[in-house]
C-alpha cells in the first residue's frame, strides 16, 4: 500500500499543477501527431543525408524505419564523460542492426566541477545546466527524430540533457550512463589529507599525490556526490537500461548495456510499435519516485535545483515543501560517501539501486505503476543485469543487503528521517542536509563571520582569524549574483575548526558539492543577498541559530533594528573574466533557489 505522505504529496503536485501540465501534454501531442517536420523539401532532406553512408541513405528515402538521434556531451576533461568517446559509434552499429537509421545530432558542453573548484569558472557551473538544455533543443530542431538517446553522467549535464529533452517530450528517450571508476584511494582518506593539508601538516606534494590516487582513471568520481546521484535518479525515473547506473566503463557488461539502450529506444517508438513519448514518461508519479530515491540514499543537495527544474520543463510545479515534506517520511537506508565511509563500487557491490528500491517499493515509498523504458512497472528496476554467455540478462537481488554499513532495510534505517531539511526564519529559507553530519552537530547558535566571497573565508582561515565558536555566513554566493558557485573549498577549513573544539556551521545563498558534508550548512539560502535579500544585512557579530530539528534558521535581533540596517551591495568586478561577462543576462534573469535556480524563463 501506497504511504499516505507519498500519495498526497503526489496528488498534491498533480493539482497545483493541472493546467501547465495540460498545456504541456497539449503541446506534445500536437508534436507526436506532427512526427517528423513534414513540411521538409527535398532540399532539406537532403541537407540531412549528406553525410550519410548510402545505405543509412536508403533507409531514410526508403522510410517506415526510426531515424535516432544521439545528443552527446562527451568531451575528454570529465573523467565521467571520457569513456563515452566510443559510443556512438557503437549505439548506431546497433540501432543499424536494428534496422534503425541514426544521426550524432548534437554534443553539448560539459564542465568539470572538481576542475573548477574554487575557481571563477565555477560561476558558470549551473548556468552550465540551462545552456545544456538549449543546446539539446538546438541539437533537436531539426526535427527529423523518432526518439533520441542522451549521454552524459556528471552534475549539471544530466539535467541539462533531461530538461531540454522534455521540451522534446514527444520523442521516446534512453539516458546511456557509462560507470564509476574503479576505487582507488577512499573518499575519507582523501578528505584527511585535505585536512593536514589545509592545516599545515601536509605537503603540497603528499595532497597531490592523494588526489591523484582517488582520481585515478576514466569513469565518474566515486564518492555520492551530484554526478552519482543523477544516475540513480535516471534508474528512478526509469530512463536507464534497468540496473545500469554503476556498472563500469569498459566492462562486456556495460557494452551490452549500452547496445541494449539503443534496443530498447527503438521499442518505444512508433515504428517499434510500443511508443512511449518522454514527457507521458516523466509524470508526477516519475517524479515523486526520484525526489524518494534521492532522499532515501543522500543524494546531493544540488537536485534540490534540478528536481524543481526538471519538474518545470514537463509542466510541473514541485516545490521545496513537497521535497521537506517526503523527506519526515523516507528514510535514510544508504550510507555512502559523504554520508557514510563506502563508496558507489561498494554501494553497487552491497545491492545498491536494485536492492534500495526493492525496500522503498515494499514500503510503499515508492511509486509502481510507472512507465519505464523497459515496460510499465518500476519492478523491473531492483533487478541487476549480469551476462550468461554473453546473453544480457536480469536476476534478483539478496533480500539481505551484503553490507549493513551500507545499506539497511526499511524497518531498521540509518535514520528514519531522510535528512534533508528546509529551514526557516527571519533571514529566509534554505536547506540542509544532515545525514553526513554528527547529530551533535545539528543545531547551533555563535556569532556570525561574514564574508562577501569565498576567497575572503579561506584568507581569514590561513591567517587564523576565525577563532572561537562561528557561523560562518558567505553571501553574494546566488545565482543572480555569480551563477550560485558551490563552495566546497569551505569544506576542510570548517572541518578542521570542527575537530579543534570550536563550534562552527556555514550560512550561504551559493552551493556546496553534493560530496560536502560533516559542517552543518545552511545553504541555497532564498532570498539571495544580490537580490536584497535579508541575508545582505547581516553584520560580523550577529548571533544567528541554525536547528536542523525544528526547521529553524534565525538571526537574534529586534525586527526593527533589522530592517533598519543598510543593505550591503554586492562586490563590484566579481564577475569580470574567465567569460563571465557573457552570463551577464543569465544572471540578470536568473529565477530563485527555490524554483530550481534557472534562466530558461518560458512562454
Ligand atoms: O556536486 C558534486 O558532486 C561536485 O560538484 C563534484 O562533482 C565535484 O567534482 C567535487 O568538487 C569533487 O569533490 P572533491 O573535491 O571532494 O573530490
Amino acid at each position: 500500500m501506497l504511504n499516505p505522505v507519498v500519495e498526497r504529496i503526489t496528488q498534491a503536485l498533480e493539482e497545483r499543477s493541472k493546467q501547465r501540465r495540460d498545456a504541456y501534454l497539449s503541446t506534445l501531442m500536437q508534436a507526436a501527431e506532427q512526427g517528423r517536420n513534414t513540411a521538409h523539401g527535398c532540399s532539406n532532406l537532403a541537407h540531412v543525408m549528406a553525410a550519410q553512408s548510402d545505405e543509412q541513405r536508403l533507409i531514410m528515402r526508403q522510410g517506415g524505419a526510426a531515424h535516432i538521434a544521439i545528443i552527446s556531451s562527451y568531451n575528454d576533461m570529465l573523467s565521467a564523460h571520457a569513456p563515452l568517446k566510443d559510443y556512438p559509434d557503437q549505439l548506431k552499429a546497433a540501432l543499424y542492426r536494428y534496422g534503425a537509421s541514426a544521426q550524432f545530432a548534437s554534443g553539448v558542453p560539459a564542465m568539470c566541477d572538481g576542475v573548477t573548484q574554487g575557481t571563477a569558472g565555477m560561476q558558470l557551473s549551473l548556468f552550465s545546466r540551462d545552456l545544456i538544455a538549449q543546446a539539446t533543443a538546438v541539437g533537436l530542431s531539426h526535427a527529423v527524430f523518432d526518439g533520441a538517446l542522451y549521454l552524459g553522467v556528471c552534475d549539471k549535464i544530466v539535467p541539462g540533457l533531461l530538461i531540454g529533452a522534455l521540451h522534446f517530450g514527444h520523442l521516446p528517450a534512453v539516458f546511456v550512463p557509462a560507470g564509476p571508476m574503479r576505487s582507488g584511494l577512499s573518499n575519507p582518506e582523501k578528505a584527511a589529507v585535505r585536512e593536514r593539508y589545509a592545516a599545515g601538516n601536509a605537503t603540497r606534494d603528499e595532497l597531490l599525490e592523494a588526489e591523484l590516487a582517488a582520481y585515478h582513471e576514466p569513469g565518474t568520481c566515486t564518492f555520492y556526490g551530484t554526478a552519482n546521484t543523477n544516475q540513480l535518479l535516471m534508474e528512478a525515473l526509469g530512463l536507464h537500461v534497468p540496473g545500469s547506473a554503476f556498472v563500469s566503463p569498459g566492462s562486456k557488461l556495460r557494452h551490452a548495456l549500452t547496445d541494449e539502450a539503443a534496443r530498447l529506444l527503438i521499442e518505444n517508438t512508433t515504428q517499434g510499435g510500443h511508443y512511449l513519448p518522454l514527457g507521458e514518461q516523466i509524470n508526477a508519479k516519475a517524479l515523486i519516485n526520484g525526489a524518494v530515491a534521492i532522499l532515501s540514499s543522500g543524494g546531493s543537495t544540488n537536485h534540490t535545483l534540478h528536481l524543481p527544474a526538471i519538474a518545470r520543463a514537463a509542466g510541473y510545479e514541485l516545490l521545496w515543501e513537497d521535497l521537506a515534506a517526503l523527506s519526515k517520511v523516507v528514510p535514510l537506508l544508504a550510507h555512502v560517501y559523504p554520508s557514510g565511509v563506502a563508496d558507489v563500487n561498494q554501494f553497487h557491490a552491497a545491492g545498491g539501486v536494485g536492492w534500495l528500491f526493492a525496500q522503498l517499493l515494499d514500503a510503499g515509498l515508492m511509486h509502481s505503476d510507472v512507465y519505464t523504458i523497459a515496460g510499465r512497472g518500476l519492478d523491473r528496476y531492483t533487478r541487476e543485469p549480469y551476462l550468461q554467455t554473453g546473453r544480457l540478462c536480469w536476476r534478483n537481488i539478496a533480500i539481505s543487503p551484503l553490507e549493513k554499513d551500507i545499506l539497511r532495510p526499511v524497518i531498521a534505517p540509518f535514520a528514519t528521517h531522510s535528512g534533508l531539511h528546509m529551514v526557516t526564519g527571519n533571514l529566509g529559507r534554505a536547506v540542509i542536509k544532515t545525514s553526513a553530519v554528527q547529530e551533535r552537530y545539528w543545531s547551533i547558535k555563535a556569532p556570525a563571520r561574514v564574508f562577501d566571497c569565498e576567497a575572503d573565508a579561506l584568507e581569514a582561515y590561513d591567517k587564523g582569524r576565525l577563532n572561537g565558536d562561528l557561523i560562518m555566513v558567505v553571501r553574494f554566493q546566488g545565482p543572480a549574483a555569480n551563477g550560485m558557485p558551490e563552495l566546497h573549498k569551505l569544506m576542510p577549513i570548517l572541518a578542521n575548526l570542527q575537530a579543534k573544539g570550536q563550534k562552527v556551521a556555514l550560512v550561504t545563498d551559493g552551493r556546496l558539492s553534493g560530496a560536502s558534508g560533516k559542517v552543518l550548512a545552511a545553504i541555497h539560502l532564498t532570498p539571495e543577498a544580490a537580490k536584497g535579500g535579508p541575508l545582505s544585512r547581516v553584520q560580523d557579530g550577529d548571533i544567528l541559530e541554525i536547528d536542523a530539528k525544528h526547521d529553524c534558521l534565525q538571526l537574534h535581533l529586534a525586527e526593527q533594528e533589522f530592517a533598519q540596517r543598510p543593505t550591503v551591495q554586492a562586490p563590484r568586478n566579481a564577475t569580470a573574466g574567465y567569460g563571465l561577462q557573457l552570463f551577464a543576462a543569465q544572471r540578470r534573469s536568473v529565477g530563485p533557489a527555490d524554483q530550481g535556480a534557472s534562466f530558461l524563463i518560458e512562454d
